[in-house]
C-alpha cells in the first residue's frame, strides 16, 4: 500500500441476509471485493450477520427463537450457540473466501483490542449488547497492515459475558469508531417503498414515516435507524444495497447513486 492509499479514509461494508448459504453469491462478491481492494486501494473492513444460520442452527438442534423489534431474543443459554454460528461458522467461512481470492484477511469478534464497548442492551432480550464506543487501535494498525478485517457481531461485555449485537449495529459502531464510509448490503436492491419500488434517497423524515406506517418494518427498521444514527455522526449519507447483483457493486462501492438507497439525515 502507498503512503496516499493508506490515507484514504476506510470503507465498512456489512454483508447480511442469506449470502452465507451461496456458495455462487459468495465467490462473486469476494471476486468483486478483490478488484475494488486492489484498485481503489481503500483500507477495507467487513462486518458480517449470519442470522439465517443461527436460525438453522438453533432448529437443528430443537431450539426455537424469537425476536422483538428485529432484534432476537438471546436466552443466556443460547448465546454459545449463537456465538458458535456467527463467530465461528459465519466468520470463518468469510475468511475462507477471502483466502481464496487472494485477500489477506484476520478474523475477529467485537471485543478484540477493544474495538467494541458492548453492554446489555434489555433485560428482556437476554444476551443482547449494545455497542457505546471503543477503540480503533488494533483495527486502524491491520487496516494500515493492507489486512482485510472481518468482524461479527458477538461482543463481551467488560464482566466477560458473551453478547448477541445486531449486525448492522455493529457495523454502524465501527464505521463510527473508524470515521469510515458504510455500505451495508443485504438480500434487497435497496429500501423499498409501498409499491415495492427501490428509493434511491431517502431521509430521516420519509424514513420515520415509512416505518410508522410498516412499510420499513423488521430488520429493515433497525437497519435504518442504525444507518440515520451513523449518518448523523459520520457526516455522511449511508448506501444499503444488494450483494445480489456483483456488476453494480463497484459503483455502489463508489458512492454512485443509481443502484442501491443512500440514507442521510
Ligand atoms: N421497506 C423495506 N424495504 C426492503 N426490505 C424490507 C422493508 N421492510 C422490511 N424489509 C425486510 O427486511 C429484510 C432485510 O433486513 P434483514 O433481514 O435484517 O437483513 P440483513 O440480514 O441483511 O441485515 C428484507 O429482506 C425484507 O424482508
Ligand atoms: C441481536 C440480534 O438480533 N442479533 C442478530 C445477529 C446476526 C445478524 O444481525 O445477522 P443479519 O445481519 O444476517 O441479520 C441475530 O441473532 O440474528
Amino acid at each position: 500500500m502507498t503512503t496516499q492509499q493508506s490515507q484514504l479514509s476506510p470503507l465498512v461494508i456489512k454483508l447480511g441476509g442469506t449470502l452465507l448459504e451461496s456458495d455462487k453469491a459468495l465467490a462473486a462478491l469476494f471476486t468483486t471485493l478483490k478488484t475494488f481492494f486492489d484498485e481503489s486501494g481503500r483500507p477495507l473492513l467487513l462486518v458480517h450477520g449470519g442470522g439465517v444460520l443461527v436460525d438453522n442452527q438453533l432448529k437443528a438442534m430443537g431450539l426455537t427463537s424469537t425476536k422483538k423489534d428485529g432484534l432476537r431474543v438471546t436466552p443466556f443459554d443460547q448465546i454459545p450457540v449463537i456465538a458458535g454460528a456467527l463467530a465461528g461458522t459465519a466468520n470463518k467461512l468469510l475468511l475462507a473466501q477471502a483466502i481464496a481470492h487472494g485477500i489477506n484477511s484476520v478474523g475477529l469478534c467485537l471485543a478484540d483490542g477493544g474495538l467494541c464497548r458492548v453492554s446489555q442492551l434489555d433485560p428482556e432480550l437476554g444476551a443482547v449488547g449494545q455497542i457505546e464506543g471503543g477503540d480503533a487501535t488494533l483495527v486502524s494498525t491491520l487496516l494500515q497492515g493492507g489486512f482485510l478485517p472481518v468482524v461479527s457481531s458477538i461482543g463481551i461485555t467488560f464482566d466477560g459475558q458473551l453478547m448477541n449485537v445486531n449486525a448492522d449495529q455493529a457495523a454502524t459502531a465501527i464505521a463510527e469508531i473508524l470515521d469510515a464510509d458504510l455500505v451495508m448490503l443485504s438480500d434487497v436492491s435497496g429500501i423499498l417503498d409501498g409499491k415495492g419500488q427501490r428509493i434511491a434517497e431517502l431521509n430521516e423524515a420519509d424514513a420515520l414515516e415509512l416505518m410508522k406506517q410498516n412499510i420499513i418494518k423488521d430488520g429493515m427498521a433497525v437497519k435504518v435507524k442504525a444507518a440515520l444514527k451513523a449518518t448523523k455522526t459520520l457526516g455522511k449519507p449511508v448506501a444499503v444495497g444488494s450483494w445480489r447483483y456483483p456488476e453494480q457493486l463497484l459503483s455502489l462501492l463508489a458512492g454512485e447513486s443509481e443502484c442501491g438507497t443512500r440514507i442521510s439525515h
